[in-house]
This record gives C-alpha cells, structure tokens and sequence, in this order.
C-alpha cells in the first residue's frame, strides 16, 4: 500500500445479509478495492449493505463512527452507492443537477468526453453509455467520502472507460475511497490497490 494513507476511512464489521458474510475490512483513505466474483454471488448486496441501503447485521463505520449512529440520509450522503443500471427520476439528467457548482459540471463534463447539451436531452434519448457517465457526474457531485460503484463502465468504449479511470484516480489522489464492482481484471489491476473475490458467501484477497 505504499503511497497510500495509513487513515482507515470506512470499516465493515461483522456486515451479514442473507447472501453473504460476515465481512469484515477497513478501507483507507484514497484507496481503491475492486470487487470481483460470479454473476448473482452478492456483489451489489456487499455494496448495498455498506450503503445502508439492503437489510442487514453488523455495522459499518465511517472515521470510527457507525452508520447505526447516524442518519440514514446522513450516512448515504457521505458513502454513495451507483447502482449498475441508476434511475433518473427527472425527465433530463440536467434536472438532477440544479445544485451542482458550475465549475464542477464543466470540468467533470469536459473529462468524461460529454456535451453539456446532454444535460438537456431527454434521459430516454441518451445511450446507454451517455447515462452511464451521467451517473458518475451525479454520484461525484454529492462529494462522497466513499463511492460505491457497480460495474461503472460496463457499457462504455475503451476512451470512455480510460476516462472515467483517470477521473476516479483524481478523487482518489483527493483522498475519496473507492469499492468498485468490476469483471474486467485488467480495469481491477489498473486502478485497485487490493482486489476482493466474493463468492459462495465469502470474501478472499486475490
Ligand atoms: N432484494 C432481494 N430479494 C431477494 N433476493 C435478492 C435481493 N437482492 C439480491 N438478491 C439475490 O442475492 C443474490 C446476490 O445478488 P447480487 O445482485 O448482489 O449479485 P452480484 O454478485 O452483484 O451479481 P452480478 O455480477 O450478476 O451483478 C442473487 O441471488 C440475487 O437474486
């Protein structure tokens, strides 16, 4: 781990749900884990579950405290979860924004390779690889401490995916924690310091 911060940021313990665990890690502060293992072996639920998001025991904290402490809204404000296919609830992806800064949206915009007239473009026209990184311009506006990200570039081109690395290497040089779900193993190698496998209800570092 050199170079990296000795700050643990998150922690899970003991975190149990009907598909998996006990889990128990820390990640630290600018640290990347990618998450790998079969289809349906309960990636997204580890995700969830430290998102507080899916029903479960166990805890986990943030800089020591426990998300059991803490709001729900205030604990999913700080560790954001993206699912692998995010839900608009406005008619353009611009409508989901109205509180970002507009430096953000043009710096992130410009390093994600999209127009800013996509944000007035109805969410239904886009691609499926245009809403994609929309999504991580949404989730990284609400300046998470931890990002959860599930299979983010799953539909993306070889210079959209070399984009969103180099974007997410950024945060992580600012000190955000990164836990990505991802099947490609070379995109786990490129940007991951520690490599999870999950399956059959446990975790192993490859
Ligand atoms: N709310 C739920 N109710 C019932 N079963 C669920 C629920 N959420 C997840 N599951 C089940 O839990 C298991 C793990 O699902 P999960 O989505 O975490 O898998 P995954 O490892 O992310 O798979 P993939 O790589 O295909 O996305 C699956 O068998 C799924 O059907």
């Amino acid at each position: 781990m050199a170079g990296l911060s000795a700050t643990v940021l998150l922690s899970a313990r003991d975190l149990v749900s009907p598909f998996g665990g006990p889990f128990t890690f820390d990640v630290h502060a600018g640290e990347c884990i990618a998450i790998q293992g079969p289809s349906g072996a309960g990636k997204s639920v580890l995700l969830r579950m430290l998102a507080d998001l899916d029903p479960h025991d166990g805890d986990a904290l943030l800089d020591g405290r426990a998300a059991s402490s803490m709001s729900a809204p205030d604990w999913r404000a700080a560790v954001v979860y993206q699912a692998a296919e995010p839900a608009w609830w406005e008619d353009t992806a611009g409508a989901h924004f109205a509180n970002a800064f507009p430096a953000f949206m043009d710096s992130t915009l410009a390093a994600l390779g999209l127009s800013p007239a996509l944000l007035d473009t109805e969410i239904t026209r886009l691609s499926t690889g245009e809403r994609q990184r929309l999504a991580l311009v949404r989730s990284l506006a609400r300046r998470p401490r931890v990002l959860l990200l599930d299979e983010p570039t799953a539909a993306l081109d070889p210079d959209a995916v070399a984009r969103v690395e180099a974007l997410l290497r950024d945060r992580l040089a600012d000190g955000m924690a990164v836990l990505v779900v991802t099947h490609a193993m070379e995109q786990a190698r490129r940007l991951a310091q520690r490599i999870f496998r999950l399956e059959h209800g446990k975790l192993t570092t490859t």
